[in-house]
C-alpha cells in the first residue's frame, strides 16, 4: 500500500491525477445530504477547482482519492464504469473510491466536494483568495490561476516545482489576464506566486523549442513576445501590487520597477545574473532601476548580478515593505483589502497621474531593450549559459 500511497503522491504532484478525491471510510469527513438552501452552484463548484490548485499542502492521498471521487460523482454521476484490473493500482484506488459513493445525488457530490476543499483551504494557512470573477476565462494551463474576490484580482504564477518560471504559454496566459483584469471590477491587481519562489525568471527550456525558421526566428518570436508582454505592465491602468512570497530572478525582478507596490516577505531576494546567463536588462530595468535606486547600485544589480536580500532591496527603493515570512500573506493580505475598498477610479487616475509622464519613455526603452535582447540571445554567451542550465552543469 506504501508503494501505492508514494506513486499517488507523485501523480498528483505531476498533475496527472486531473481532479482530485471523499469517502465512506473516513468519519471526519462525513457525505451530508444538503436541501435546496445548501446547494453548492456551479460556480462554487468551478472556484473549488481552483482553490485546489493552490492548497499549500499536500492534502494526503486519501483526501485525494475522496477529492477525485466527489468530482467524479459530481460531473459524471455513478460509477458505472468497468472496474480495472487488480495490477492496476492506482486505476483501482480511483475506482474504488468513485465507487464507494453509491447512488449519491450529483448536487451532494458538488457540495461536499466544495465543503471539503474549504475545509483543506482553511487549514492549509493559504490566504490566496480564489473566487474566479463570473466571466472571466481561465489560463489554457494551470501554471496561471486567476482570481477575483474583495475587489482584488490576483495572478498567481502555479509551478511551484518548477520555482515559478516562466514559460511562453505563461507569458501569453499573463498578457490576457493583465488585459481582463484591466477591464473587470476589480479596483487593485496583484501578481504573486504559489510555492517557496516568487519566480525564476524565464523558463530556459523556452529556449529549446526552435521553430522551423531557426535560432534567429525563435530570438525574433521571443523579442516580440517580450515587448507585448512589458508593454501590459506599462499601460495597466489601476493599481497593480506584486506580492513576492519567496525569491525573485530575472524578469520577474526587473518588472517590478513597473509595478505601483512591492510587498515582500523577508525570505525573499532580488537578483538580475543577466551578465552570467549572457543576456542583457529588460522590463524598462535599464531606465527604472538607475531611477530608483541611482546608477551605480542598479549596475551592481543588472551588470554585476549582485543578488539582494529582501531588506537591501527595500532600502534600495524597489521594494515598498518587508514583512515577517510567518506572518506575511495575513498582514499582506489584510492590507490589501483595506486598499481595495478606495474608490476605485480615485485610485486608477492617481496613477495616472503618478505614471502616465514616463509612459512614452518607457514604450521606447521597452522596444530597445527587446532588440537588444534578441542578439543577445543568438551570442555564443548566451548558448553558453543556457546549455550549462540544462545540462545541469550550471545553477545561478
Ligand atoms: C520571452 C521573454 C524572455 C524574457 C527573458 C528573461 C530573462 C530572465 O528571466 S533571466 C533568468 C533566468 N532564470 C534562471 O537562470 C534561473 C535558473 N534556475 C536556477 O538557477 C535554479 O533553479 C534556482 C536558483 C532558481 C533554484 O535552485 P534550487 O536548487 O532551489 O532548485 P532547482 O532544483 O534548481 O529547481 C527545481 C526545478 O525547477 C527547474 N527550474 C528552476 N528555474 C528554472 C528556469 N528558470 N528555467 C527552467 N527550469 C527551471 C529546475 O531545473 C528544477 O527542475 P527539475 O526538478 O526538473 O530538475
Amino acid at each position: 500500500m506504501a508503494g501505492v500511497a508514494g506513486r499517488l503522491a507523485r501523480l498528483w504532484c505531476s498533475g496527472a491525477l486531473s481532479s482530485p478525491l471523499q469517502v465512506t471510510r473516513f468519519p471526519a469527513l462525513q457525505l451530508h445530504l444538503c436541501g435546496p438552501a445548501m446547494r453548492a452552484s456551479q460556480k462554487d463548484f468551478e472556484n473549488a477547482l481552483n482553490q485546489v490548485k493552490l492548497l499549500k499542502k499536500d492534502p494526503g492521498n486519501e483526501v485525494k482519492l475522496k477529492l477525485y471521487a466527489l468530482y467524479k460523482q459530481a460531473t459524471e454521476g455513478p460509477c458505472n464504469v468497468p472496474k480495472p484490473g487488480v495490477l492496476d493500482f492506482i486505476n483501482k484506488a480511483k475506482w474504488d473510491a468513485w465507487n464507494a459513493l453509491g447512488s449519491l445525488p450529483k448536487e451532494t457530490a458538488r457540495r461536499n466536494y466544495v465543503d471539503l476543499v474549504s475545509s483543506l483551504s482553511a487549514s492549509s494557512e493559504s490566504s490566496i483568495q480564489v473566487t474566479p470573477a463570473a466571466d472571466r476565462k481561465q489560463p489554457g494551463s494551470d501554471a496561471l490561476v486567476v482570481t477575483s474576490q474583495d475587489g482584488i484580482t490576483t495572478i498567481t504564477l502555479n509551478r511551484p516545482d518548477k520555482k515559478n518560471a516562466l514559460t511562453t504559454q505563461m507569458y501569453h496566459d499573463i498578457i490576457l489576464a493583465l488585459e481582463a483584469a484591466s477591464k473587470d471590477d476589480s479596483a487593485i491587481t496583484v501578481l504573486t506566486g504559489n510555492g517557496d519562489y516568487y519566480c525564476s525568471g524565464n523558463d530556459l527550456t523556452n529556449f529549446t523549442d526552435i521553430p522551423p525558421g531557426g535560432v534567429e526566428e525563435k530570438a525574433r518570436s521571443g523579442a516580440v513576445l517580450l515587448r507585448d508582454f512589458v508593454d501590459c505592465f506599462i499601460d495597466f491602468p489601476k493599481p497593480l501590487v506584486a506580492v513576492v512570497n519567496g525569491p525573485a530572478v530575472g524578469i520577474s525582478v526587473t518588472i517590478l520597477g513597473l509595478f505601483d507596490i512591492v510587498y515582500a516577505t523577508d525570505r525573499a531576494t532580488f537578483h538580475t545574473p543577466f551578465s552570467h546567463l549572457g543576456q542583457s536588462p529588460e522590463g524598462c530595468s535599464s531606465y527604472t532601476f538607475p531611477k530608483i535606486m541611482g546608477p551605480s547600485k542598479a549596475t551592481e544589480m543588472l551588470v554585476f548580478g549582485k543578488k539582494l536580500t529582501a531588506r537591501e532591496a527595500c532600502t534600495q527603493g524597489l521594494v515598498t515593505e518587508v514583512f515577517p515570512d510567518s506572518t506575511f500573506q495575513k498582514e499582506v493580505w489584510v492590507r490589501l483589502k483595506a486598499y481595495s475598498k478606495l474608490p476605485p477610479n480615485a485610485m486608477r487616475i492617481s496613477k495616472q497621474v503618478i505614471r502616465n509622464t514616463e509612459k512614452e519613455k518607457l514604450h521606447a526603452i521597452n522596444a530597445e531593450e527587446s532588440n537588444v535582447l534578441r542578439e543577445r540571445w543568438l551570442s555564443d554567451e548566451c548558448m553558453n549559459a543556457v546549455v550549462s542550465f540544462l545540462s545541469k552543469k550550471a545553477k545561478l
